[in-house]
């Protein structure tokens, strides 16, 4: 994996984790592997997230583990020194988006309107995440930049649930979304990989 558009291909749903409890962490990352989910955005929110990123890391190699909600260029740095293997934030400033591609790992950086897409587009970024998807008008407005950007992809998040999920996955310009559901179940294990094994199947 070696730029934003291979992380839109690796699963059709990117779970978008908060982690409260840090001994949570490496658990909810096995139960979406097993689910057939190889993927997890653990966002910077929490004061345990960066040990959380360290530990899912070290402790499940299989997983790529990314850090979202990065706001800052600081956070670019501890991200990356914590083992995150990808980068998300919800949208971007001029020193973020220097700082995360100096990092030399991949990253979607956040976008909700077509200058914001065209701006990133500029600086050769083509995988992006489109956000907040549903609040900035979800599939109507993906369906409605498709041809004015044929050369860009995105990862919806933001009020994407198992129900819509489908609906954004068959747009031309979606390579994958991204949601909190799939682990909204916190302690319950069994659930994230049961809902994880529905996600897979949706690629
Ligand atoms: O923290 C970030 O960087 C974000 O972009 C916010 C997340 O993407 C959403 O919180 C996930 O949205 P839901 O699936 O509606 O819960």
């Amino acid at each position: 994996m070696s730029s934003g558009s291979d992380l839109l291909k690796l699963a059709p749903v990117m779970p978008v984790v908060v982690v409260d409890e840090l001994d949570h962490a490496v658990p909810i990352a096995r139960a979406l592997l097993a689910g057939g989910i190889p993927v997890i955005e653990l966002t910077l929110r929490t004061p345990v997230a960066l040990a959380a990123v360290e530990r899912v890391a070290t402790e499940v190699p299989d997983m790529v583990v990314g850090a979202g909600t990065v706001t800052g260029p600081d956070q670019v740095k501890q991200a990356v020194d914590a083992g995150a293997r990808f980068l998300v934030t919800p949208g971007c400033t001029d020193p973020l988006l220097d700082a995360a591609m100096d990092s030399g790992v991949p990253f979607l950086p956040g976008a909700s309107t077509v200058s914001e897409a065209m701006r990133l587009a500029e600086r050769g970024l083509t995988a992006l995440k489109f956000f907040p998807a549903e609040a900035s008008g979800g599939v109507a407005y993906l369906k409605s930049i498709a041809g004015p950007l044929p050369g860009l992809r995105f990862c919806p998040t933001g009020g994407i649930t198992a129900d819509s999920a489908p609906t954004y996955l068959a747009l031309p310009n979606v390579g994958c979304v991204g949601g909190s559901w799939l682990t909204a179940a916190k302690g319950d294990f069994a659930e994230v990989e049961r809902l994880a094994r529905e996600a897979a199947k949706l690629g």
